[in-house]
């Protein structure tokens, strides 16, 4: 079974996180389909949005780990990457269902989406600073903006969890979406939006993003730092850590 699978249906490209062993961590296997399916997607007159989901109990727990252990080496061309950049380049809306852990990148993601709904089993996390890293997918821009300098400072330097309630205050999710009914309702959401005009809706996504220029300067940023840290004793102690369950 594909770890990450795809179906096109009404419109939408359903991409679903599929590594459940591993409670859906991305390999860079992973990352590469993930930029591939949006591309694909993109040029593909059939597909007007997407909506990208996991399972019922895990939408994804971030990068996988042991892979930042094996893999230190990073640039703009590392999969992870390139994926966080197609997402900043999407011209067609992107719908999220988040269910169950949410972590790293799984949370970040959601900066790029335009429709975002959880359930109550949602649970989201920021540790990047917990790992020994920093943040990316220009969320050192995007969460101030979004919830405001101290609220993204408690939530970026603390790397706590929060709840799909906190995520629905703090407007990172649009709304909290009874268990059981969420992919149903995600997905009905992204075909709505797949039958509007789809000129004008692409038109008004980019229009929402006035700032993207000053996002991308700001991802680019991250990168350079995150590659530091990457390679650094502490981020690889805490990687150890986690992978020994120590
Ligand atoms: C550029 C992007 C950056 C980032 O995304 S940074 C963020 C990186 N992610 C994390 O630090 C999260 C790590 N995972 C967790 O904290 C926990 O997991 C969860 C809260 C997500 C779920 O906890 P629970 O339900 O208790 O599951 P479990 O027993 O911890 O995990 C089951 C199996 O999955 C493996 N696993 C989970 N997450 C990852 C991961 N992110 N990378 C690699 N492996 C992971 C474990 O090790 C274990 O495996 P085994 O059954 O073989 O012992």
């Amino acid at each position: 079974m594909s770890t990450i699978q795809v179906q096109d249906e009404q419109g939408v490209r359903i991409i679903t996180i599929n590594r459940p062993d591993k409670r859906n961590a991305l390999s860079l296997d992973m990352y590469t389909s993930l930029t591939e399916y949006l591309i694909q997607g993109e040029s593909d007159n059939a597909i007007h949005a997407f909506l990208i989901k996991g399972q019922q109990d895990c939408f994804t727990s971030g990068n996988d780990v042991a892979d930042f252990l094996k893999n230190s080496n990073l640039d703009a061309k590392h999969p992870a990457f390139r994926f966080l950049f197609s997402l900043l380049d999407l011209k067609k809306p992107l719908v999220a269902a988040v269910t169950g852990p949410a972590v790293g990148i799984g949370t970040t993601v959601l900066l790029h989406c335009d429709l975002v709904y959880a359930d109550p089993s949602a649970k989201f996390q920021l540790p990047f600073v917990n790992l020994a890293l920093v943040p990316e997918a220009g969320a050192s821009l995007l969460l101030p903006q979004l919830v405001g300098p101290q609220k993204a400072a408690e939530l970026l330097l603390l790397g706590e969890c929060f709840d799909a309630n906190t995520a629905n205050v703090l407007n990172i999710v649009n709304e909290v979406v009874s268990e059981g009914e969420i992919f149903d309702y995600a997905l009905a959401k992204a075909v709505k939006l797949a039958n509007q005009p789809p000129q004008a809706l692409q038109a008004t996504r980019e229009l929402l993003r006035p700032n993207k220029d000053l996002v991308r300067k700001q991802m680019e940023r991250e990168l350079e730092q995150f590659a530091v840290r990457l390679k650094s004793d502490e981020a690889k102690n805490r990687f150890k850590a986690f992978l020994n369950k120590a």
